[in-house]
């Protein structure tokens, strides 16, 4: 029988530890009070979520809800500290802007790095090289180190490199919201191409109209925890009204405001 799940991550649960002291004169402040020193918090909490082959599923929540957390640990960059993920197939990982890219390498160093990071070999890069290079638009910096290039750049060279390693499933965290308009477009007319080929994706991004338009399914995290998983319309309202929460809170206290950012 024919594999009909892509991705499929059981009972997750991803905690960090909290440093309340940064500095000796802090923590023997905190120690005299008795205050902990350190806590842990929960960032992922039994997160279970199975996606099939050629669906396209956005991952929405408030900010700190776990969102990056959990594509990073579908990735393979941060291991769960209980439960499993699976991934069939090819994985490309846009976690951060230019993610994988190394900042002292060249640009045309780093597409084959990269290129070889995401599973392609010297052959298949050099095969799509000029491709790469033209759909990123990087032009007289190939040979620049990345570092010197502006948060645009990084970004159209890392979505470049990665969307042309033709990835079974495409892991893709807010990194459309950096760039300018015109190569956003681009970016977006290749996510529907590359869903229409029939592959899988995943993506966090703060515009909802662009996950309607991207996405058939939507997965609401709360805390940590998964709130709705199904129709992106419900998911896209919920985001929505909790972002309203939010403001009002904000609107209401000061420290909330801070917390809501
Ligand atoms: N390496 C880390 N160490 C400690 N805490 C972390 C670490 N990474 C994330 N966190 C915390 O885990 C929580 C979830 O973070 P995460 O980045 O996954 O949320 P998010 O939903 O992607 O948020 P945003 O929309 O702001 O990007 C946050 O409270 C964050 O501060």
């Amino acid at each position: 029988m024919a594999e009909t799940r892509a991705v499929v991550v059981d009972a997750v649960t991803k905690r960090f530890t909290l440093r309340h002291a940064r500095s000796i004169k802090n923590m023997t402040v905190r120690a005299l009070r008795r205050e902990k020193l350190r806590d842990r918090f929960t960032a992922l909490d039994d997160v279970s979520l199975t996606i099939g082959v050629g669906e396209a599923v956005a991952l929405v929540g408030v900010n700190g809800s776990g969102k990056s957390t959990l594509l990073k640990i579908i990735s393979g960059v941060m291991p769960p500290d209980e439960g499993t993920v699976r991934v069939r197939g090819r994985v490309a990982g846009l976690i951060e802007v230019g993610a994988g890219l190394h900042p002292d390498l060249t640009g045309r160093e780093n597409i084959f790095l990269n290129g070889a990071i995401l599973g392609m070999d010297r052959a298949e890069t050099l095969a799509k090289f000029d491709s790469i290079v033209g759909f990123a638009e990087i032009g007289r910096f190939l040979d620049q180190p990345v570092r010197f290039y502006s948060s645009g750049m990084f970004m159209r060279l890392a979505f470049s490199i990665a969307v042309h390693t033709d990835p079974d499933v495409f892991l893709i965290d807010e990194v459309l919201a950096v760039g300018d308009p015109l190569f956003r477009r681009k970016c977006i007319e290749r996510l529907h191409e590359y869903r229409a080929s029939g592959r899988t994706m995943l993506i966090v991004a703060h515009d909802v109209a662009l996950l309607r338009r991207l996405c058939t399914r939507g997965v609401f995290l709360e805390n940590g925890r998964v709130l709705w998983d199904g129709d992106i319309e419900r998911a896209a309202d919920l985001l929505l009204k909790k972002r309203q929460e939010r403001r009002r809170a904000a609107a209401l206290s000061p420290e909330a405001a801070e917390a809501g950012r």
